[in-house]
């Protein structure tokens, strides 16, 4: 078997080679003008293991610190990832300069891997599709939608998994739970699924495309990235086959359009009458699923883990979320105002989101060639940009390293240096979901319950996602009423 594996291998990295030397002599100008300094490293590999190391040290803001001090270009510095060339734009300058320039200068773009795993889908298009498709989710996403009867809907969720997950337990291992929470939540009001068995299945198929999506796209039996391919290829058969029974249940009167989601999508078109095809609304429901609910478990998780280690901020958190449940009845469900009424507890949250954000960093295509900090960066070349970075930066935040949820008091952060959601017209379309995703879980968990962190200063590490080690496990104490 080896002997037939190793040569193929090498292949394979010939060809890659090979495709991208040739690349390069198809660009051969770009030598000639001013590039950003840096280096693209190895062949094929760029500078990918570096950025990979990094993440998983924990502290995915090495890999750009490193290499602003090696080059001496604190805006920009050139490297490769992931099999393309890029420029790393730093801090909150290259942020403002990106998020403003959508569709202009730059567009959305993500690495090969992840346009592979979701296909034609919101997060691959851009311009006037885009920008209907963007539309079209946020009728159902946005906060005008919430207003109506998310909120409640929420906590029923939430309640219900508190009462089988938590209840009742000594230990709980938070990552684990809070992620089938999210994935059973996102399932519930994109697609009404209900079945736990089923809800469970596919969830493991989520896991294996998530460790799939920063790697290497060698799509080889053995490799993350091949394994992930085939999971988001059975995902997309499943979501196929519930997208053509809703299409019938519609037709006969037994799914209303307003439903969720999927109801949304099917019976949705845009100013000239086209609708997605069922192969793009499962793309984009497999996109959501994703997005929409490892972001919001690794927050949950590092709120709670956060809690665990500030006493004295947990007090304020409870004392906030008793005060709501005392100008309510007993058992009344969470109203949309009394999100908004959650003000400390949310700049919890931020504060988590500073310091560790859910999403490291994203990227954008430059559309020309791009005068940047007196630099070119070539039309075609990929463009990144880092939230760890600009959040864990001591010129951004004083006191960088310190806990501390003040900081969002009164006016916040400087425009540009807390960007968790990222900005512009591509700014996260989840954003409120996810506010009110988090918070009504916070409500729901600190009314019931303080905890002991049973591994204390467990490591983080980002794969690709800032996740506790072992999961953060925890010993509960529930309050006695
Ligand atoms: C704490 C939770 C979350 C965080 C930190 C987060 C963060 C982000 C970031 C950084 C981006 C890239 C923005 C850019 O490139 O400028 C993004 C995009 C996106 N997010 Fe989220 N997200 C979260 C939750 C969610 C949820 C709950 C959903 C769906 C229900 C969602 C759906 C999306 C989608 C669809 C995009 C692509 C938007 C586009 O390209 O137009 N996210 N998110």
């Amino acid at each position: 078997m080896i002997q037939i594996l190793t040569p193929l291998l090498f292949f394979i990295v010939f060809l890659y080679v090979f495709f991208n030397v040739y690349k390069n002599q198809k660009s051969g100008t770009i030598s000639k003008i001013n590039l950003p300094p840096g280096s693209f490293g190895w062949p094929f590999l760029g500078e990918t293991l570096a950025l990979l190391r990094a993440n998983w040290d924990g502290v995915p803001e090495r890999f750009i610190r490193e290499r602003v001090q090696k080059h001496g270009s604190p805006l920009v510095f050139k490297t490769s990832l992931l099999g393309d060339r890029m420029a790393v734009l730093c801090g909150p300058a290259g942020n403002k300069f990106l998020f403003g320039n959508e569709n202009k200068l730059v567009a959305v773009w993500w690495p090969t891997p992840i346009r592979k795993l979701f296909g034609r889908c919101l997060i691959t298009i851009r311009g006037d599709e885009a920008k209907w498709t963007r539309k079209m989710l946020l009728s159902y996403l946005g906060p005008d939608a919430f207003a109506t009867h998310y909120a409640a809907t929420m906590d029923v969720v939430t309640r219900r998994h508190i009462e089988l997950h938590w209840r009742g337990k000594e230990e709980v291992n938070v990552f684990q739970t809070v992620k089938l929470y999210a994935f059973e939540l996102a399932c519930h009001l994109f697609m009404s699924l209900e079945e736990p068995n089923y809800i469970a299945k596919l969830g493991s198929m989520f896991n294996i495309v998530l460790k799939g999506i920063l790697e290497l796209p060698i799509d080889f039996p053995g490799t993350r990235f091949y394994s992930a391919n085939k999971a988001a290829a059975a995902i997309r058969t499943e979501l196929m086959m519930i997208i053509k029974a809703r299409r019938v249940e519609l037709e006969e009167g037994k799914a209303s359009s307003s439903q969720d989601l999927l109801s949304h999508l099917l019976t949705s078109s845009d100013e000239n009458g086209r609708y997605l095809t069922e192969k793009e609304i499962a793309n984009n429901i497999l996109l959501l699923l994703f997005a929409g609910h490892d972001t919001s478990a690794v927050s949950i998780t590092l709120l709670i883990k956060s809690l665990g280690e500030h006493p004295d901020v947990y007090d304020k958190v409870l004392k906030e979320q008793l005060e709501i449940c005392k100008a309510k009845e007993a058992g009344e469900l969470l109203k949309w105002g009394d999100i908004q009424k959650m003000r400390y507890s949310w700049n919890v949250v931020s504060e988590v989101m500073r310091l560790n954000p859910p999403i490291v960093g994203a990227f954008r295509e430059a559309l020309v060639d791009i005068e940047y900090a007196d630099y070119i960066i070539p039309k075609g070349w990929k463009v990144y940009w880092s939230a760890a970075c600009t959040h864990k930066d001591a010129a951004n935040f004083e006191d960088v390293t310190r806990f501390d949820p003040s900081r969002f008091e009164g006016a916040g952060p400087t425009p540009f240096t807390y960007v968790p959601f990222g900005g512009g017209p591509r700014m996260c379309l989840g954003k409120e979901f996810a506010r009110l995703e988090v918070l009504a879980f916070l409500h729901n968990i600190v009314t019931n319950f303080k905890w002991d962190l049973l591994i204390p200063d467990e490591k983080i590490e980002y794969d690709p996602m800032a996740t506790p080690v072992k999961g953060l496990p925890i010993r509960l104490h529930p309050h006695h009423v």
